[in-house]
Protein backbone atom coordinates (compact mmCIF):
# COMPACT_ATOMS: atom_id res chain seq x y z
CA UNK A 1 0.00 0.00 0.00
CA UNK A 2 1.11 3.58 -0.69
CA UNK A 3 2.78 5.38 2.17
CA UNK A 4 0.56 7.99 3.78
CA UNK A 5 2.10 11.26 5.00
CA UNK A 6 0.38 12.79 7.99
CA UNK A 7 -0.01 16.57 7.69
CA UNK A 8 -1.97 19.27 9.50
CA UNK A 9 -4.56 21.50 7.87
CA UNK A 10 -2.04 24.35 8.08
CA UNK A 11 0.68 22.49 6.30
CA UNK A 12 1.46 23.08 2.63
CA UNK A 13 2.75 20.25 0.52
CA UNK A 14 5.94 20.78 -1.42
CA UNK A 15 5.13 18.64 -4.46
CA UNK A 16 2.68 20.80 -6.42
CA UNK A 17 2.85 19.13 -9.81
CA UNK A 18 1.90 15.56 -8.91
CA UNK A 19 -1.43 13.84 -8.32
CA UNK A 20 -2.48 13.60 -4.68
CA UNK A 21 -5.17 12.24 -2.40
CA UNK A 22 -5.94 13.69 1.02
CA UNK A 23 -7.92 11.59 3.49
CA UNK A 24 -9.22 13.38 6.55
CA UNK A 25 -12.11 13.01 8.95
CA UNK A 26 -14.86 15.49 9.78
CA UNK A 27 -13.76 18.93 10.97
CA UNK A 28 -10.16 18.23 9.96
CA UNK A 29 -10.04 21.46 7.98
CA UNK A 30 -10.17 19.99 4.48
CA UNK A 31 -11.75 23.12 3.04
CA UNK A 32 -9.22 25.34 4.82
CA UNK A 33 -6.40 23.14 3.49
CA UNK A 34 -7.79 23.15 -0.06
CA UNK A 35 -8.06 26.94 -0.18
CA UNK A 36 -4.47 27.30 1.07
CA UNK A 37 -3.28 24.72 -1.43
CA UNK A 38 -4.96 26.55 -4.33
CA UNK A 39 -3.30 29.79 -3.24
CA UNK A 40 0.00 27.99 -3.08
CA UNK A 41 -0.40 26.62 -6.62
CA UNK A 42 -1.42 30.05 -7.93
CA UNK A 43 1.73 31.59 -6.55
CA UNK A 44 4.25 28.92 -7.31
CA UNK A 45 3.59 26.86 -10.41
CA UNK A 46 4.54 27.76 -13.92
CA UNK A 47 2.12 25.36 -15.67
CA UNK A 48 -0.64 27.97 -15.31
CA UNK A 49 -0.71 30.25 -18.34
CA UNK A 50 -2.88 33.22 -19.26
CA UNK A 51 -5.28 30.82 -20.98
CA UNK A 52 -5.49 28.18 -18.27
CA UNK A 53 -7.16 27.90 -14.88
CA UNK A 54 -7.41 25.73 -11.80
CA UNK A 55 -10.68 23.80 -11.63
CA UNK A 56 -11.96 23.39 -8.08
CA UNK A 57 -14.89 20.99 -7.96
CA UNK A 58 -17.15 21.02 -4.92
CA UNK A 59 -20.09 18.79 -4.10
CA UNK A 60 -22.62 21.58 -3.64
CA UNK A 61 -23.06 25.09 -4.96
CA UNK A 62 -23.11 26.37 -1.37
CA UNK A 63 -19.68 24.81 -0.69
CA UNK A 64 -18.41 26.33 -3.93
CA UNK A 65 -19.66 29.78 -2.95
CA UNK A 66 -17.79 29.45 0.37
CA UNK A 67 -14.52 28.53 -1.36
CA UNK A 68 -14.95 31.33 -3.89
CA UNK A 69 -15.52 33.77 -1.02
CA UNK A 70 -12.36 32.63 0.76
CA UNK A 71 -10.32 32.87 -2.43
CA UNK A 72 -11.72 36.33 -3.15
CA UNK A 73 -14.49 36.86 -5.67
CA UNK A 74 -12.10 38.50 -8.08
CA UNK A 75 -9.95 35.43 -8.25
CA UNK A 76 -10.60 34.53 -11.86
CA UNK A 77 -7.77 32.02 -12.28
CA UNK A 78 -9.83 29.49 -10.39
CA UNK A 79 -13.08 28.07 -11.65
CA UNK A 80 -15.09 26.86 -8.67
CA UNK A 81 -18.12 24.78 -9.57
CA UNK A 82 -19.94 21.53 -9.02
CA UNK A 83 -19.00 18.60 -11.25
CA UNK A 84 -22.29 18.96 -13.12
CA UNK A 85 -21.74 22.65 -13.89
CA UNK A 86 -18.12 21.99 -14.84
CA UNK A 87 -18.95 19.18 -17.25
CA UNK A 88 -21.96 21.01 -18.64
CA UNK A 89 -20.03 24.22 -19.38
CA UNK A 90 -16.86 22.59 -20.72
CA UNK A 91 -18.06 19.47 -22.49
CA UNK A 92 -21.82 19.05 -22.80
CA UNK A 93 -22.99 22.50 -23.85
CA UNK A 94 -20.26 23.09 -26.47
CA UNK A 95 -20.05 19.57 -27.92
CA UNK A 96 -23.36 17.79 -27.48
CA UNK A 97 -24.29 18.66 -31.05
CA UNK A 98 -21.74 16.00 -32.09
CA UNK A 99 -23.91 13.18 -30.71
CA UNK A 100 -26.37 11.73 -33.23
CA UNK A 101 -29.24 9.25 -33.00
CA UNK A 102 -29.70 6.22 -35.29
CA UNK A 103 -31.20 8.42 -38.02
CA UNK A 104 -28.24 10.79 -37.98
CA UNK A 105 -30.28 13.53 -36.25
CA UNK A 106 -28.95 15.36 -33.24
CA UNK A 107 -29.58 13.32 -30.10
CA UNK A 108 -30.47 16.42 -28.14
CA UNK A 109 -32.35 19.48 -29.33
CA UNK A 110 -29.43 21.89 -29.01
CA UNK A 111 -31.46 24.99 -29.80
CA UNK A 112 -33.69 24.41 -26.81
CA UNK A 113 -30.94 23.21 -24.48
CA UNK A 114 -30.75 25.43 -21.43
CA UNK A 115 -29.01 23.87 -18.44
CA UNK A 116 -30.36 20.74 -16.83
CA UNK A 117 -33.73 20.10 -15.34
CA UNK A 118 -35.88 17.45 -13.67
CA UNK A 119 -37.58 14.80 -15.84
CA UNK A 120 -41.04 14.86 -14.33
CA UNK A 121 -43.18 11.93 -15.42
CA UNK A 122 -46.47 13.75 -15.84
CA UNK A 123 -49.56 11.88 -17.01
CA UNK A 124 -49.10 13.46 -20.44
CA UNK A 125 -45.47 12.35 -20.70
CA UNK A 126 -46.35 8.81 -19.61
CA UNK A 127 -49.12 8.71 -22.21
CA UNK A 128 -46.81 9.75 -25.07
CA UNK A 129 -44.11 7.37 -23.83
CA UNK A 130 -46.52 4.42 -23.75
CA UNK A 131 -47.61 5.22 -27.30
CA UNK A 132 -44.01 5.32 -28.55
CA UNK A 133 -42.80 2.37 -26.50
CA UNK A 134 -45.96 0.38 -27.33
CA UNK A 135 -46.31 -0.81 -23.81
CA UNK A 136 -49.91 0.16 -23.11
CA UNK A 137 -50.25 -3.15 -21.29
CA UNK A 138 -48.45 -1.55 -18.33
CA UNK A 139 -51.30 -0.15 -16.31
CA UNK A 140 -50.06 0.85 -12.87
CA UNK A 141 -49.34 4.55 -13.53
CA UNK A 142 -48.03 5.21 -10.03
CA UNK A 143 -45.40 2.49 -10.36
CA UNK A 144 -44.50 3.65 -13.87
CA UNK A 145 -44.02 7.20 -12.58
CA UNK A 146 -41.84 6.04 -9.72
CA UNK A 147 -39.64 4.02 -12.06
CA UNK A 148 -39.27 6.78 -14.67
CA UNK A 149 -38.41 9.40 -12.08
CA UNK A 150 -35.68 7.25 -10.54
CA UNK A 151 -33.50 6.52 -13.53
CA UNK A 152 -29.75 6.76 -13.49
CA UNK A 153 -26.79 5.79 -15.66
CA UNK A 154 -24.72 2.87 -14.45
CA UNK A 155 -21.19 2.09 -15.57
CA UNK A 156 -21.05 -1.66 -16.18
CA UNK A 157 -18.68 -3.99 -17.95
CA UNK A 158 -20.55 -3.70 -21.25
CA UNK A 159 -20.72 0.10 -21.11
CA UNK A 160 -23.14 2.60 -19.58
CA UNK A 161 -26.70 1.45 -19.07
CA UNK A 162 -29.83 3.32 -18.10
CA UNK A 163 -31.56 1.69 -15.12
CA UNK A 164 -33.89 2.56 -12.26
CA UNK A 165 -31.97 3.21 -9.03
CA UNK A 166 -33.53 0.12 -7.43
CA UNK A 167 -33.99 -2.92 -9.71
CA UNK A 168 -37.47 -3.70 -8.34
CA UNK A 169 -38.76 -0.35 -9.67
CA UNK A 170 -38.78 -1.63 -13.25
CA UNK A 171 -41.26 -4.38 -12.29
CA UNK A 172 -44.76 -3.26 -13.17
CA UNK A 173 -47.20 -6.06 -12.31
CA UNK A 174 -45.99 -9.13 -14.13
CA UNK A 175 -43.96 -7.16 -16.67
CA UNK A 176 -40.56 -5.51 -16.55
CA UNK A 177 -39.76 -2.25 -18.31
CA UNK A 178 -36.87 -2.91 -20.71
CA UNK A 179 -33.89 -0.61 -21.05
CA UNK A 180 -34.82 0.30 -24.68
CA UNK A 181 -38.14 1.54 -23.34
CA UNK A 182 -36.37 3.65 -20.73
CA UNK A 183 -34.24 5.20 -23.45
CA UNK A 184 -37.37 6.13 -25.40
CA UNK A 185 -38.53 7.99 -22.29
CA UNK A 186 -35.23 9.89 -22.01
CA UNK A 187 -35.33 10.82 -25.69
CA UNK A 188 -38.72 12.46 -25.26
CA UNK A 189 -37.00 15.00 -23.02
CA UNK A 190 -33.85 15.29 -25.11
CA UNK A 191 -35.94 16.18 -28.16
CA UNK A 192 -37.32 19.08 -26.12
CA UNK A 193 -33.80 20.13 -25.11
CA UNK A 194 -34.29 18.96 -21.53
CA UNK A 195 -31.44 16.98 -20.06
CA UNK A 196 -31.46 15.64 -16.53
CA UNK A 197 -28.82 16.30 -13.89
CA UNK A 198 -27.49 12.76 -14.31
CA UNK A 199 -27.56 12.98 -18.12
CA UNK A 200 -24.88 15.69 -17.86
CA UNK A 201 -22.34 13.18 -16.53
CA UNK A 202 -23.47 10.55 -19.04
CA UNK A 203 -23.16 12.88 -22.03
CA UNK A 204 -19.79 14.20 -20.87
CA UNK A 205 -18.49 10.64 -20.67
CA UNK A 206 -19.91 9.62 -24.06
CA UNK A 207 -18.57 12.74 -25.77
CA UNK A 208 -15.08 12.11 -24.39
CA UNK A 209 -15.27 8.43 -25.40
CA UNK A 210 -16.29 9.26 -28.96
CA UNK A 211 -14.05 12.32 -29.34
CA UNK A 212 -10.95 11.59 -27.22
CA UNK A 213 -9.02 14.55 -28.67
CA UNK A 214 -11.25 16.85 -26.65
CA UNK A 215 -9.57 15.58 -23.48
CA UNK A 216 -6.34 17.33 -24.49
CA UNK A 217 -8.23 20.53 -24.99
CA UNK A 218 -9.72 20.34 -21.50
CA UNK A 219 -6.40 19.28 -20.02
CA UNK A 220 -4.69 22.38 -21.44
CA UNK A 221 -7.51 24.61 -20.19
CA UNK A 222 -7.35 23.04 -16.70
CA UNK A 223 -3.83 21.82 -15.85
CA UNK A 224 -4.96 21.47 -12.21
CA UNK A 225 -8.21 19.86 -11.12
CA UNK A 226 -9.00 19.57 -7.40
CA UNK A 227 -12.07 17.78 -6.12
CA UNK A 228 -13.45 18.13 -2.62
CA UNK A 229 -15.75 15.51 -0.99
CA UNK A 230 -14.48 12.95 -3.48
CA UNK A 231 -15.83 10.07 -1.37
CA UNK A 232 -19.19 10.77 -3.02
CA UNK A 233 -17.96 10.67 -6.59
CA UNK A 234 -19.91 8.34 -8.85
CA UNK A 235 -18.07 5.82 -11.02
CA UNK A 236 -18.71 7.60 -14.33
CA UNK A 237 -17.42 10.86 -12.89
CA UNK A 238 -14.35 9.01 -11.57
CA UNK A 239 -13.61 7.67 -15.05
CA UNK A 240 -13.81 11.18 -16.54
CA UNK A 241 -11.40 12.48 -13.90
CA UNK A 242 -9.01 9.59 -14.56
CA UNK A 243 -9.06 10.39 -18.28
CA UNK A 244 -8.08 13.97 -17.45
CA UNK A 245 -5.35 12.81 -15.07
CA UNK A 246 -3.93 10.37 -17.60
CA UNK A 247 -3.94 13.13 -20.22
CA UNK A 248 -1.74 15.32 -18.02
CA UNK A 249 -3.89 17.43 -15.67
CA UNK A 250 -2.72 17.32 -12.06
CA UNK A 251 -5.55 15.72 -10.10
CA UNK A 252 -5.96 16.26 -6.37
CA UNK A 253 -8.82 14.54 -4.54
CA UNK A 254 -9.87 15.19 -0.97
CA UNK A 255 -12.37 13.31 1.10
CA UNK A 256 -13.28 10.96 3.90
CA UNK A 257 -14.37 7.37 3.15
CA UNK A 258 -16.30 7.32 6.43
CA UNK A 259 -18.52 10.11 5.11
CA UNK A 260 -19.49 8.42 1.84
CA UNK A 261 -23.30 8.69 1.87
CA UNK A 262 -24.45 8.71 -1.74
CA UNK A 263 -24.71 4.99 -2.42
CA UNK A 264 -28.14 5.60 -3.96
CA UNK A 265 -26.45 7.69 -6.63
CA UNK A 266 -23.82 5.07 -7.32
CA UNK A 267 -21.07 6.41 -5.02
CA UNK A 268 -19.09 3.98 -2.90
CA UNK A 269 -16.46 4.48 -0.21
CA UNK A 270 -14.37 1.80 -1.89
CA UNK A 271 -14.12 3.88 -5.10
CA UNK A 272 -12.50 6.67 -3.12
CA UNK A 273 -10.20 4.31 -1.23
CA UNK A 274 -9.00 2.65 -4.42
CA UNK A 275 -8.83 5.80 -6.56
CA UNK A 276 -5.30 5.95 -7.85
CA UNK A 277 -3.29 7.72 -10.54
CA UNK A 278 0.40 7.19 -11.39
CA UNK A 279 2.76 8.52 -8.69
CA UNK A 280 -0.13 9.79 -6.60
CA UNK A 281 0.95 10.97 -3.15
CA UNK A 282 -1.28 10.18 -0.17
CA UNK A 283 -1.78 12.49 2.78
CA UNK A 284 -3.91 12.30 5.86
CA UNK A 285 -5.02 14.88 8.44
CA UNK A 286 -5.79 13.33 11.80
CA UNK A 287 -6.97 16.30 13.82
CA UNK A 288 -10.50 17.43 14.44
CA UNK A 289 -10.69 21.20 14.87
CA UNK A 290 -14.45 21.42 14.92
CA UNK A 291 -15.89 19.32 17.71
CA UNK A 292 -15.47 19.39 21.47
CA UNK A 293 -13.38 16.56 22.91
CA UNK A 294 -16.32 14.41 24.15
CA UNK A 295 -17.93 14.59 20.72
CA UNK A 296 -14.65 13.51 19.07
CA UNK A 297 -14.43 10.53 21.47
CA UNK A 298 -17.94 9.54 20.54
CA UNK A 299 -17.19 9.94 16.82
CA UNK A 300 -14.16 7.69 17.20
CA UNK A 301 -16.45 5.06 18.74
CA UNK A 302 -18.74 5.23 15.70
CA UNK A 303 -15.74 5.09 13.36
CA UNK A 304 -14.25 2.08 15.06
CA UNK A 305 -12.71 -0.39 12.62
CA UNK A 306 -11.50 2.38 10.34
CA UNK A 307 -7.81 3.24 10.08
CA UNK A 308 -8.22 6.86 11.07
CA UNK A 309 -8.66 7.85 14.70
CA UNK A 310 -9.20 11.56 15.19
CA UNK A 311 -7.47 13.70 17.78
CA UNK A 312 -9.46 16.58 19.22
CA UNK A 313 -7.65 19.91 18.90
CA UNK A 314 -10.12 22.09 20.77
CA UNK A 315 -9.55 22.36 24.49
CA UNK A 316 -12.34 24.86 25.14
CA UNK A 317 -15.35 22.57 24.79
CA UNK A 318 -16.03 19.59 27.02
CA UNK A 319 -19.81 19.23 26.94
CA UNK A 320 -21.09 15.65 27.14
CA UNK A 321 -23.14 14.05 24.40
CA UNK A 322 -26.83 13.85 25.38
CA UNK A 323 -29.92 11.84 24.50
CA UNK A 324 -33.58 11.93 25.47
CA UNK A 325 -36.71 9.98 24.65
CA UNK A 326 -39.63 11.36 22.71
CA UNK A 327 -42.77 9.97 21.20
CA UNK A 328 -42.99 11.53 17.79
CA UNK A 329 -41.74 14.51 15.87
CA UNK A 330 -43.23 17.73 17.22
CA UNK A 331 -42.57 20.99 18.98
CA UNK A 332 -42.18 19.35 22.40
CA UNK A 333 -39.14 17.37 21.39
CA UNK A 334 -37.45 20.38 19.97
CA UNK A 335 -38.20 22.45 23.09
CA UNK A 336 -36.13 20.07 25.19
CA UNK A 337 -33.18 20.55 22.89
CA UNK A 338 -33.48 24.33 23.23
CA UNK A 339 -33.64 23.98 27.03
CA UNK A 340 -30.37 22.13 26.88
CA UNK A 341 -28.82 24.81 24.68
CA UNK A 342 -29.78 27.54 27.10
CA UNK A 343 -28.52 25.51 30.03
CA UNK A 344 -25.08 25.62 28.43
CA UNK A 345 -25.59 29.25 27.33
CA UNK A 346 -25.28 28.28 23.71
CA UNK A 347 -27.07 30.85 21.61
CA UNK A 348 -25.23 30.42 18.33
CA UNK A 349 -26.46 28.52 15.30
CA UNK A 350 -28.10 25.12 15.60
CA UNK A 351 -29.52 22.45 13.35
CA UNK A 352 -32.04 19.66 13.74
CA UNK A 353 -31.26 16.70 11.53
CA UNK A 354 -33.42 13.83 10.37
CA UNK A 355 -32.85 11.00 7.97
CA UNK A 356 -35.40 11.81 5.26
CA UNK A 357 -37.61 14.53 3.83
CA UNK A 358 -40.82 13.11 5.32
CA UNK A 359 -39.37 13.42 8.83
CA UNK A 360 -38.12 16.92 8.06
CA UNK A 361 -41.63 17.88 6.99
CA UNK A 362 -43.09 16.38 10.17
CA UNK A 363 -40.59 18.30 12.27
CA UNK A 364 -41.36 21.48 10.36
CA UNK A 365 -45.06 20.79 10.87
CA UNK A 366 -45.51 20.86 7.13
CA UNK A 367 -47.99 18.65 5.31
CA UNK A 368 -46.55 15.28 4.38
CA UNK A 369 -48.63 15.23 1.17
CA UNK A 370 -46.64 16.44 -1.79
CA UNK A 371 -48.46 19.53 -2.88
CA UNK A 372 -45.93 20.33 -5.60
CA UNK A 373 -46.45 16.96 -7.29
CA UNK A 374 -50.20 17.61 -7.36
CA UNK A 375 -49.54 21.05 -8.82
CA UNK A 376 -47.26 19.56 -11.46
CA UNK A 377 -49.86 16.96 -12.43
CA UNK A 378 -52.45 19.67 -12.96
CA UNK A 379 -50.35 22.25 -14.77
CA UNK A 380 -46.65 21.53 -15.24
CA UNK A 381 -45.85 24.88 -16.94
CA UNK A 382 -47.28 26.98 -14.15
CA UNK A 383 -45.79 24.68 -11.55
CA UNK A 384 -42.30 25.15 -13.02
CA UNK A 385 -42.86 28.90 -13.19
CA UNK A 386 -44.07 29.30 -9.59
CA UNK A 387 -41.57 26.78 -8.19
CA UNK A 388 -38.65 28.68 -9.68
CA UNK A 389 -40.02 31.95 -8.27
CA UNK A 390 -40.34 30.51 -4.78
CA UNK A 391 -36.97 28.79 -5.03
CA UNK A 392 -35.42 32.14 -5.92
CA UNK A 393 -37.22 33.75 -2.99
CA UNK A 394 -35.80 31.15 -0.61
CA UNK A 395 -32.30 31.49 -2.06
CA UNK A 396 -32.36 35.24 -1.51
CA UNK A 397 -33.59 34.71 2.05
CA UNK A 398 -30.59 32.44 2.45
CA UNK A 399 -28.35 35.38 1.46
CA UNK A 400 -27.67 33.90 -1.95
CA UNK A 401 -28.76 36.85 -4.08
CA UNK A 402 -26.92 35.93 -7.26
CA UNK A 403 -28.17 32.33 -7.16
CA UNK A 404 -31.71 33.71 -6.66
CA UNK A 405 -31.51 36.00 -9.68
CA UNK A 406 -30.11 33.15 -11.81
CA UNK A 407 -33.00 30.92 -10.77
CA UNK A 408 -35.54 33.61 -11.60
CA UNK A 409 -34.05 34.24 -15.02
CA UNK A 410 -34.90 30.60 -15.81
CA UNK A 411 -38.63 31.31 -15.61
CA UNK A 412 -38.34 33.28 -18.83
CA UNK A 413 -38.02 30.21 -20.99
CA UNK A 414 -37.88 31.13 -24.68
CA UNK A 415 -37.55 29.44 -28.05
CA UNK A 416 -34.50 30.09 -30.24
CA UNK A 417 -35.94 33.45 -31.40
CA UNK A 418 -36.39 34.70 -27.85
CA UNK A 419 -40.18 34.21 -27.82
CA UNK A 420 -41.45 33.39 -24.36
CA UNK A 421 -43.03 30.03 -23.64
CA UNK A 422 -46.01 29.18 -21.45
CA UNK A 423 -47.40 30.35 -19.10
CA UNK A 424 -46.53 33.59 -20.92
CA UNK A 425 -48.95 34.70 -23.58
CA UNK A 426 -48.00 34.10 -27.22
CA UNK A 427 -45.60 36.15 -29.34
CA UNK A 428 -43.79 38.04 -26.61
CA UNK A 429 -40.10 38.64 -27.16
CA UNK A 430 -37.65 39.01 -24.31
CA UNK A 431 -33.95 39.86 -24.56
CA UNK A 432 -31.36 38.40 -22.15
CA UNK A 433 -30.86 41.84 -20.60
CA UNK A 434 -34.60 42.26 -20.12
CA UNK A 435 -34.79 38.82 -18.46
CA UNK A 436 -32.36 39.95 -15.80
CA UNK A 437 -34.16 43.20 -15.24
CA UNK A 438 -37.53 41.41 -14.92
CA UNK A 439 -35.96 38.89 -12.54
CA UNK A 440 -34.83 41.69 -10.26
CA UNK A 441 -38.35 43.24 -10.37
CA UNK A 442 -39.91 39.92 -9.44
CA UNK A 443 -37.52 39.46 -6.54
CA UNK A 444 -38.42 42.89 -5.24
CA UNK A 445 -42.10 42.05 -5.62
CA UNK A 446 -41.65 38.93 -3.48
CA UNK A 447 -39.32 40.56 -0.97
CA UNK A 448 -41.91 43.26 -0.26
CA UNK A 449 -45.07 41.22 -0.60
CA UNK A 450 -44.47 37.64 0.51
CA UNK A 451 -45.41 38.22 4.14
CA UNK A 452 -48.76 39.63 3.09
CA UNK A 453 -49.32 36.77 0.62
CA UNK A 454 -48.58 33.95 3.09
CA UNK A 455 -52.24 33.27 3.84
CA UNK A 456 -53.52 34.25 0.44
CA UNK A 457 -54.31 31.70 -2.24
CA UNK A 458 -52.11 30.81 -5.16
CA UNK A 459 -54.79 32.33 -7.39
CA UNK A 460 -54.53 35.72 -5.65
CA UNK A 461 -50.74 35.61 -5.86
CA UNK A 462 -50.84 34.72 -9.55
CA UNK A 463 -53.26 37.57 -10.26
CA UNK A 464 -51.02 40.06 -8.46
CA UNK A 465 -48.05 38.75 -10.39
CA UNK A 466 -49.93 39.08 -13.63
CA UNK A 467 -50.67 42.73 -12.73
CA UNK A 468 -47.00 43.43 -12.07
CA UNK A 469 -45.88 41.86 -15.36
CA UNK A 470 -48.56 43.81 -17.23
CA UNK A 471 -47.05 47.06 -16.04
CA UNK A 472 -43.77 45.83 -17.58
CA UNK A 473 -45.65 45.00 -20.82
CA UNK A 474 -45.59 41.25 -20.40
CA UNK A 475 -48.63 39.00 -20.06
CA UNK A 476 -49.08 35.59 -18.47
CA UNK A 477 -52.06 33.43 -19.34
CA UNK A 478 -54.99 33.93 -17.00
CA UNK A 479 -56.22 31.17 -14.75
CA UNK A 480 -59.91 30.96 -15.58
CA UNK A 481 -61.36 27.52 -14.96
CA UNK A 482 -60.80 23.81 -14.61
CA UNK A 483 -58.59 21.92 -12.18
CA UNK A 484 -55.93 24.60 -12.07
CA UNK A 485 -58.55 27.15 -10.99
CA UNK A 486 -59.77 24.83 -8.22
CA UNK A 487 -56.20 24.06 -7.15
CA UNK A 488 -55.03 27.66 -7.12
CA UNK A 489 -58.14 28.78 -5.20
CA UNK A 490 -57.68 26.17 -2.50
CA UNK A 491 -53.87 26.22 -2.08
CA UNK A 492 -52.23 28.81 0.11
CA UNK A 493 -48.86 30.38 -0.58
CA UNK A 494 -47.72 29.32 2.88
CA UNK A 495 -48.45 25.68 2.10
CA UNK A 496 -46.44 25.86 -1.10
CA UNK A 497 -43.53 27.62 0.57
CA UNK A 498 -43.44 25.25 3.56
CA UNK A 499 -43.40 22.25 1.28
CA UNK A 500 -40.70 23.54 -0.98
CA UNK A 501 -37.45 22.02 0.18
CA UNK A 502 -34.44 23.20 -1.76
CA UNK A 503 -31.74 20.75 -2.83
CA UNK A 504 -29.24 22.86 -0.87
CA UNK A 505 -30.26 25.02 2.06
CA UNK A 506 -27.84 27.15 3.96
CA UNK A 507 -29.91 28.43 6.81
CA UNK A 508 -32.89 26.14 7.39
CA UNK A 509 -32.83 24.89 10.97
CA UNK A 510 -34.43 21.55 10.22
CA UNK A 511 -32.96 19.56 7.39
CA UNK A 512 -32.01 16.11 6.18
CA UNK A 513 -28.58 14.76 7.07
CA UNK A 514 -27.59 14.73 3.40
CA UNK A 515 -28.23 18.45 3.22
CA UNK A 516 -25.99 19.13 6.21
CA UNK A 517 -22.97 17.54 4.55
CA UNK A 518 -19.88 19.72 4.87
CA UNK A 519 -21.55 22.11 7.33
CA UNK A 520 -21.12 22.77 11.05
CA UNK A 521 -23.31 24.19 13.81
CA UNK A 522 -22.73 25.11 17.43
CA UNK A 523 -25.52 22.71 18.52
CA UNK A 524 -27.03 19.74 16.73
CA UNK A 525 -30.10 17.67 17.53
CA UNK A 526 -30.30 14.38 15.69
CA UNK A 527 -33.84 13.03 15.51
CA UNK A 528 -34.31 9.25 15.37
CA UNK A 529 -37.69 7.97 14.29
CA UNK A 530 -37.10 4.31 15.03
CA UNK A 531 -35.11 2.01 17.24
CA UNK A 532 -33.06 0.62 14.37
CA UNK A 533 -31.14 3.91 14.43
CA UNK A 534 -30.43 3.46 18.15
CA UNK A 535 -29.19 -0.09 17.48
CA UNK A 536 -26.90 1.28 14.80
CA UNK A 537 -25.52 3.82 17.23
CA UNK A 538 -24.68 1.01 19.63
CA UNK A 539 -23.23 -1.34 17.00
CA UNK A 540 -21.90 0.86 14.22
CA UNK A 541 -20.36 -0.54 11.03
CA UNK A 542 -18.53 2.28 9.30
CA UNK A 543 -17.06 0.11 6.52
CA UNK A 544 -20.32 -1.55 5.53
CA UNK A 545 -21.39 -1.46 1.89
CA UNK A 546 -24.58 0.20 3.11
CA UNK A 547 -24.42 3.89 3.99
CA UNK A 548 -26.49 3.83 7.21
CA UNK A 549 -23.65 4.11 9.76
CA UNK A 550 -21.87 6.71 7.67
CA UNK A 551 -25.03 8.81 7.40
CA UNK A 552 -25.24 8.66 11.18
CA UNK A 553 -21.56 9.64 11.43
CA UNK A 554 -22.04 12.64 9.12
CA UNK A 555 -24.94 13.83 11.29
CA UNK A 556 -23.08 13.44 14.58
CA UNK A 557 -19.97 15.16 13.29
CA UNK A 558 -21.73 18.42 12.38
CA UNK A 559 -21.82 19.53 16.05
CA UNK A 560 -19.18 21.89 17.40
CA UNK A 561 -20.22 22.12 21.07
CA UNK A 562 -23.51 20.40 21.81
CA UNK A 563 -24.64 17.10 20.35
CA UNK A 564 -27.98 15.69 21.40
CA UNK A 565 -29.99 12.71 20.12
CA UNK A 566 -33.77 12.43 20.38
CA UNK A 567 -34.70 8.72 20.46
CA UNK A 568 -37.99 6.81 20.42
CA UNK A 569 -38.94 5.30 23.84
CA UNK A 570 -36.11 3.01 25.01
CA UNK A 571 -36.02 -0.07 27.23
CA UNK A 572 -33.87 -0.08 30.38
CA UNK A 573 -31.22 -2.31 28.87
CA UNK A 574 -30.68 0.06 25.92
CA UNK A 575 -30.46 3.03 28.28
CA UNK A 576 -27.81 1.25 30.32
CA UNK A 577 -25.79 0.57 27.18
CA UNK A 578 -26.08 4.21 26.08
CA UNK A 579 -24.87 5.34 29.52
CA UNK A 580 -21.92 2.97 29.28
CA UNK A 581 -21.06 4.74 26.01
CA UNK A 582 -20.85 7.99 28.01
CA UNK A 583 -24.13 9.36 26.64
CA UNK A 584 -26.01 11.39 29.27
CA UNK A 585 -29.78 11.21 29.54
CA UNK A 586 -31.29 14.70 29.56
CA UNK A 587 -34.15 14.08 32.06
CA UNK A 588 -31.75 12.71 34.62
CA UNK A 589 -29.44 15.66 34.55
CA UNK A 590 -31.82 18.55 33.87
CA UNK A 591 -33.02 20.40 36.97
N1 LIG B 1 -5.80 25.68 10.20
C1 LIG B 1 -6.89 26.05 10.82
N2 LIG B 1 -6.88 26.99 11.77
C2 LIG B 1 -7.98 27.35 12.42
N3 LIG B 1 -9.19 26.81 12.19
C3 LIG B 1 -9.28 25.88 11.25
C4 LIG B 1 -8.15 25.46 10.52
N4 LIG B 1 -8.54 24.49 9.69
C5 LIG B 1 -9.88 24.36 9.88
N5 LIG B 1 -10.30 25.19 10.81
C6 LIG B 1 -11.69 25.29 11.32
O1 LIG B 1 -12.11 23.97 11.66
C7 LIG B 1 -13.47 23.77 11.29
C8 LIG B 1 -13.61 22.56 10.40
O2 LIG B 1 -13.02 22.81 9.15
P1 LIG B 1 -13.67 22.30 7.78
O3 LIG B 1 -15.11 22.65 7.72
O4 LIG B 1 -12.77 22.73 6.69
O5 LIG B 1 -13.56 20.74 8.00
P2 LIG B 1 -13.74 19.58 6.94
O6 LIG B 1 -12.51 18.76 7.01
O7 LIG B 1 -14.11 20.10 5.59
O8 LIG B 1 -14.92 18.79 7.60
P3 LIG B 1 -16.11 17.88 6.99
O9 LIG B 1 -15.49 16.66 6.42
O10 LIG B 1 -16.92 17.55 8.18
O11 LIG B 1 -16.85 18.69 6.00
C9 LIG B 1 -13.93 25.06 10.66
O12 LIG B 1 -14.60 25.82 11.65
C10 LIG B 1 -12.66 25.72 10.22
O13 LIG B 1 -12.80 27.12 10.16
Amino acid sequence: MDKVKVISSDESISELSGHFKVIAGPGAGKTHWLVTHIQNVLQNVKELTAASKIACITYTTVAGEEIQKRLGINQNKVEVSTIHSFLYANIVKPYIYLLKDDNGDMLVNVEELDGHDENIATKGKIYVWQQEARNGYLTDKQKIKKCLENLDWKLEENGINLKPRKPYLSKIGRYSIKSEELLIYKRLFWKEGVIHHEDVIYFAYIILEEYPLLIDHIRSKYPFVFLDEFQDTNPIQTEIIKKLGNAGSVIGVIGDPAQSIYEFQGASRQDFISFSLPNQTMYSIENNRRCGSKIVDFLNYIRIGDELEQKPLRDDSEIDVYFYECNEAGDDNITRFHELRSRFRLNGDYCILARNNDLVKQLRNAEAEDIWTSFNEIDSNRERFIKKMFTAFKLVNDNRQEAGVKELIKIFKTDKDGILKEPFQEYQYVSPVMKRSLAVDLLEFMACGMVKFQDKSLYEFYEALSGLLKVKNYGIKKITRGRIKEFSDSTSIKLLLDNLILPEEKSSEIRTIHKAKGMEFESVLLYFSDNEEVKRLISPDISSEKDDTRILYVALSRAKDLLCIACPPLDTETKTILSSMNLMEVDLVMP
